[in-house]
């Protein structure tokens, strides 16, 4: 018999298991009686349920499973208002079980872990007080599903029908609605139709102006669909070749507001989801920062500029702001929605290439919102030589942003406050925004 012959595939196995802690990436810890772990979705803290195994082989230490019976359910459970969440369905919400409270204490419970494990920090330490809040103004009456998602990829499958991807997998949960699609996305009525010769479609409800924008992405050799949409929408096709988009009618962009100023974001530039995110992380970032008058400041992985805006408003004429960013689309962006700055500079780059280049050598503050993977360690030693009086590190995932608060420790800053806020609801993703400042005042 050969080695893989021996390895056998565990899927469908079935196992009866205590629930544990939560952990990063939304599922909760379990342990079989033969001393694996299992990565369980579905699931609560404290429960006892039957999980079925989703991916593993006989050899795995670590399987990923789905409690698919509840036996003993946590008080925070609730019964998921989307008939397309649940085991082997949509994998676009993980918490549509769990109440708004507890869906945002576990997001907590991951912060301080990954804080704990990753930068040997207490929520004390890093002066978060453990609460996870609202986006800003996001009061919902109790039972009702928040109608956030302002961006929303629709999948299509061969026959043209429109759903969203299954939890780590190409398979396609068609849909009706997307109970957590804005109202404004919802409007366009993308599930109602047939979309043949398409892989995806994106639709876009930019919450400031009313403008809606939809993204099609082609099969490879597919043709462009009529699309017959009874709104005023922009439409933009995705190239097959190299993935550039090209403006098929309408604006090729769509306008945002933040911090009262209006962003123009293009051809599938990065625009926060939730119609509340940009201005809650603006009034966290200058809270934590406090800008003065004729300060220097950075903004790293600027997009199309909300920080950069916002700091060069209260920064004033003898301020500067120097926004780094490398998407070539979002910088033309940035600096056609900044232009009224004379004292904004947007260079377009990779923060780790740009930012020795410049020949800054000092600054006063510095914002940094970086994509999932984080800063890393190069680029967080060149954010530290700079001595910055503060720098607001702007992070979508809680990992990332430990892993970067030890370099930072490394270097000689702290951590003065961390604020977390749920602008994902009934997913596991959180938001945070560490505010540091060098661990010796005046070194
Ligand atoms: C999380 S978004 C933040 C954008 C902006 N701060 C906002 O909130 O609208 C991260 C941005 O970093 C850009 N980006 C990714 N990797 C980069 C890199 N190595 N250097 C510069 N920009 C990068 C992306 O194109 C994206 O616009």
């Amino acid at each position: 018999m050969t080695e893989q012959n021996e390895k056998q595939s565990l899927v469908g196995e079935e196992y009866e298991v205590e629930i544990g802690p939560v952990a990063h990436g939304g599922h909760c810890i379990a342990r079989t009686a033969d001393g694996r772990v299992l990565f369980v979705r579905h699931a609560l803290p404290g429960e006892k349920v039957v999980a079925r195994v989703t991916e593993g082989e006989s050899d795995s230490r670590f399987l990923r499973a789905d409690a698919i019976t509840v036996l003993d359910a946590s008080k925070d459970r609730v019964p998921a208002p989307c008939p397309y969440a649940g085991p082997g369905k949509c994998g676009g919400c993980d918490w549509q079980h769990a109440k708004p409270g507890a869906q945002r204490r576990l997001k907590g419970e991951v912060v301080a872990e990954q804080l704990k494990r990753l930068a040997g920090l207490t929520p004390e330490e890093a002066g978060w007080d453990g609460t996870v809040m609202p986006a800003e103004g996001d009061k919902l009456p109790a039972g009702q599903v928040p109608q956030w998602r302002t961006r929303v990829q629709f999948a299509i499958d061969e026959d043209g029908n429109a759903g969203l991807r299954k939890h780590r997998s190409h398979d396609i949960e068609l849909i009706d609605h997307c109970m957590i699609a804005a109202p404004g996305v919802s409007e366009l009525g993308i599930e109602k139709q047939d979309w043949p010769q398409m892989a995806s479609v994106e639709a876009i409800a930019a919450s400031g102006s009313g403008d809606r924008q939809v993204v099609l992405t082609p099969r490879p050799g597919g043709r462009l669909p009529l699309v017959e949409l009874d709104k005023p929408v922009s439409v933009l096709r995705v190239e097959e070749k190299d993935g550039g988009v090209h403006r098929v009618h309408g604006r090729p962009f769509v306008r945002e507001r933040a911090d009262g100023r209006t962003y123009r974001v293009g051809m599938g530039g990065f625009w926060q989801v939730h119609p509340q995110a940009a201005d809650t992380l603006i009034k966290a970032v200058m809270q934590g920062l406090m800008p003065r008058k004729g300060e220097m400041a950075l903004d790293l992985y600027c997009g199309v500029g909300i920080f950069a805006g916002a700091l060069a408003e209260r920064l004033g004429d003898t301020g500067a702001v120097l926004g780094i960013e490398t998407t070539k689309r979002a910088v033309e962006d940035a600096r056609h929605n900044l232009a009224d700055f004379p004292r904004v500079r947007i260079e377009q780059g990779k923060v780790e290439a740009v930012l020795p280049k410049t020949g800054i050598t000092e600054c006063d503050l510095v914002v940094l919102d970086p994509p999932r993977a984080g800063a890393g360690k190069q680029t967080v030693r060149h954010i530290a030589g700079l001595s910055a009086r503060r720098v607001a590190y702007v992070a979508c995932d809680p990992a990332a942003l430990a892993r970067d608060l030890a370099y930072f420790a490394d270097n000689g800053y702290k951590v003065r406050t961390l604020r977390v806020f749920d602008l994902f609801p009934m997913t596991h993703h959180v938001e945070c925004v560490a505010i540091l400042e060098p661990a010796e005042k005046g070194a």
